[in-house]
């Protein structure tokens, strides 16, 4: 069993965000770990269904009647019938951290056999600093039993401050229809005991099942985009936030990390269902790649909420020509922003960040 400290870290400055369209008997096996944080479950599809959630849980659950009440027209920038709207988490938390995690996602274990805390690395993840300018050898120098490496520059050592933590999975992996097809029966069973934060001006797919972020520094640019119901594309959702903040992260001197922790993703979602959803994202991701690489923002943009913008523009400019739905997209990011700082009117004051870069409050 892992330990479970006395205290959780970050207790009351963290919320967990679970999308979810059934109940949440897996919460059970999580109870160690999960059991004294403050739970927010976006329920999607339909509102009328009773999601059950197991005793002993501090949350509260937000389904599509109560997103329309408390955003009104701005629901529309919410994914309905796609994980997207677990997003909507992000926005109506208080708190300084947000961990979000699937209704799939169980207690993996570590090669010791020892349960993984999950919860609990990618809190170590982000309260260590991330080393994006300079490619640390021996991956995260701040783990324990590790450091910089001869050579690494003694100016870079400070780091800068950790925005974003993306863990992995073992069995299903998060793979895209294609592959899911020819590989079937592919498990990964590969635990790799590796942090490393992502070099600045490098993208990566972002995947929503295990992930976690600071909710101050980069939730304004967490958003999951147009997907589901209605939209023609499913499966970018966490993509495109991953593009974005990235992009982001990197103007602001963010650092974003990948590895540990591990959870074990226990089913495939349907690979033909799945390959409906994803089609076009296959094809227009070769040019929303580019899109992001070259994606620069100019020095008065010392807030997220300004990055985002001057994003949503860009989007709308080069991005328009590839699908009338990135307009679309574009015009729901300035929504989503529209809808942040009513919901959280302390987010538009800005502390400094390191290089003069601003966070949200
Ligand atoms: O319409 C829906 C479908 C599902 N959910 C909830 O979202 C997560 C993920 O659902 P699921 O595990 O069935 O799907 P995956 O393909 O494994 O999800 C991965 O692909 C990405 C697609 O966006 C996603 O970020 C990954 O997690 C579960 O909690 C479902 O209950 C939903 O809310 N609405
Ligand atoms: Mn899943």
């Amino acid at each position: 069993m892992a330990s479970t400290p006395s205290v959780p870290l970050l207790k009351d400055e963290l919320d967990i965000v679970i999308p979810t369209i059934r109940n949440l008997d897996f919460l059970e096996m999580w109870r160690p770990f999960f059991e004294k944080y403050h739970l927010i479950i976006v329920q999607d599809g339909d509102p009328t269904k009773v999601i059950k959630v197991p005793e002993g849980f501090d949350y509260e659950l937000y389904n599509r009647n109560d997103i329309n009440r408390i955003l009104g027209p701005k629901a529309s920038c919410i994914s309905f019938k796609d994980s997207a709207c677990r997003c909507f988490g992000y926005m109506v938390s208080k708190k300084k951290y947000i961990y979000t995690i699937d209704d799939d996602c169980f207690v993996a274990k570590d090669p010791t056999g020892r349960d993984i805390n999950a919860l609990e690395q990618h809190i170590k993840n982000l309260l260590s600093p991330s080393s994006p300018f300079f490619f640390n050898t021996l991956y995260d120098p701040y783990r324990e039993g590790a450091d910089f490496v001869r050579g690494y520059p003694f100016s870079l050592r400070e780091g800068v401050p950790t925005a974003v933590s993306h863990g992995l999975w073992l069995n299903i992996p998060d793979y895209d229809a294609p592959t899911q097809l020819v590989k079937p029966l592919e498990r990964n069973t590969r635990y790799v005991d590796a942090v490393m934060t992502i070099p600045k001006g490098t993208l990566f797919p972002m995947c929503g099942m295990n992930l976690a972020f600071n909710r101050e520094i980069i939730g304004p640019a967490m958003y999951f985009g147009l997907m589901g119901d209605g939209q023609p594309i499913g499966r970018y959702d966490d993509m495109w936030a991953g593009w974005c903040i990235k992009v982001i992260c990197d103007h602001l001197g963010l650092g974003v990390k990948t590895g540990l922790p591990y959870i074990w993703h226990s089913k495939a979602s349907n690979p033909f269902v799945n390959l409906k959803k994803e089609y076009k994202g296959i094809y227009w991701q070769e040019e929303l790649i580019p899109f992001f690489q070259s994606a620069t923002l100019p020095k008065d943009c010392t807030t997220v909420q300004k990055c985002y913008i001057e994003l949503s523009k860009q989007v709308k400019a080069k991005l328009g020509k590839v699908d009338d739905y990135f307009i679309k997209l574009a015009d729901a990011m300035v929504t989503w922003i529209e809808a942040w700082d009513e919901l959280n009117p302390s987010a538009e004051k800005s502390t400094e960040l390191p290089n003069g870069a601003a966070a949200a409050k």
